[in-house]
């Protein structure tokens, strides 16, 4: 189970404040995980190897990147994770004030316990993550509130992030239960605890439509989070949606899910829009990689949990700050002078087995 989730900065120490139960449930081992299995979204990452570019007379690199109509300071951004008062006591202001020193986006889950007034107050370069599930005026509203709370766009999980059976959450853990037994409401749900939610919602593209020409209106872009399938991928143009995160939520509810390293070609040969890479970044070195696989930008999750919780804002900065410095110096010594340029021609031929 160590391993599970890759090496994780401070992993002692976090182990250690957390609890069993609680670095269980962070570390997130599905039930139908091999014992001691590794984090294949790591491992698959890990296999590829880059071609640095030399005399190429690259006076300097620029990190920015475009994504949901804003400009960010590297193709780098904190994703969504539930629960985070049981993290911190301050829950995702550290991270917030962190990304905001950095420039880099932070995505909310809507099971996030400081209200997003607070955390948009702290840094409005925030998405708001709403599970595709139950009713649409229940999205239509939470979509408002972001928009009010000038939060700069939508996530809509369209794979489940829950296990629908009790006993197999991620690492035999409930934060559903945990919040809801200390009266801790979050920012989706209407009484304490997170909103119950059908784990098979049944949505169809029709929804997807809807939600994406509502969140337009409100000038919110919006991005698909859980797309694997390449037939899925050919069909997100015609939907309105903006752009989509390649990711099998970690892991967490099976261990057998492609991952997105793996499906980023097919993906990026059916999509021809922005693809952000989610699941087993643990480097700055990962995000140049997935760079080059098509990637505009990707998302850290189980580090910046862990930083949190050893050394709350100043470990989160330092350590997305040390990975800006990587991808810096990697792009560079690929020869490129904007991410942009960065394609599967900087990769190894074959991937390592
Ligand atoms: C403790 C924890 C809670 C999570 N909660 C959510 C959530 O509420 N919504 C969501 O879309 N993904 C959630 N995720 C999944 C992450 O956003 C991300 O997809 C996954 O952890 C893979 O990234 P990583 O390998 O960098 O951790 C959660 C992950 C963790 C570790």
């Amino acid at each position: 189970m160590h391993n599970y989730a890759g090496m994780l900065p401070f992993q002692l120490e976090t182990r250690q404040r957390l609890g069993d139960a609680l670095y269980r449930y962070m570390v997130g081992q599905p039930a139908d995980a091999q014992l001691a299995a590794a984090d294949a979204n790591s491992q698959d990452l890990q296999r590829y190897r880059l071609l640095p570019r030399v005399m190429r007379a690259t006076k300097g690199i620029d990190t920015r990147v475009m994504l949901g109509g804003q400009r960010w300071a590297a193709p780098l951004g904190v994703g969504a994770f539930a629960g985070d008062v049981i993290f911190h006591p301050e829950g995702l202001l550290p991270i917030a004030r962190a990304c905001k020193r950095l420039q880099l986006p932070l995505a909310i889950s809507e099971e996030t316990v400081t209200p997003l007034a607070e955390i948009c107050d702290a840094y409005q370069g925030c998405w708001l993550q709403l599970r595709a599930a139950g009713d649409l005026p229940r999205i239509e509203r939470l979509i408002r509130h972001a928009a009010d709370c000038q939060a700069a766009g939508i996530i809509l999980t369209v794979l489940a992030p829950v296990h629908p059976v009790a006993g197999l959450q991620p690492g035999g853990y409930s934060i559903g239960e945990a919040l809801q037994q200390q009266g801790l409401r979050t920012i989706g749900a209407s009484a304490p605890g997170v909103e119950t939610l059908p784990a098979f919602p049944g949505w169809g593209w029709n929804e997807i439509r809807h939600i994406s020409a509502f969140a337009a209106q409100l000038k919110m872009p919006l991005m698909l989070k859980g797309i694997l399938h390449p037939e899925d991928a050919r069909q997100v143009p015609e939907s309105g949606v903006d752009a989509i995160i390649a990711s099998n939520i970690g892991l967490r509810q099976s261990a057998r899910w492609a991952t997105p390293a793996q499906q980023m070609p097919q993906l990026r040969q059916h999509y021809p829009g922005d693809i952000v890479m989610d699941g087993g970044i643990r480097s700055g070195t990962d995000v140049v990689v997935a760079a080059c696989l098509g990637a505009t930008l990707s998302l850290t999750v189980r580090p910046v949990i862990s930083a949190l919780v050893a050394g709350g804002e100043e470990a989160v900065f330092n350590l997305l700050a040390g990975w800006v410095n990587e991808i810096t110096a990697i792009s560079h010594w690929c020869g490129v002078s904007a991410i942009s340029e960065l394609n599967p021609s900087f990769l190894a031929a074959e991937p390592l087995s």
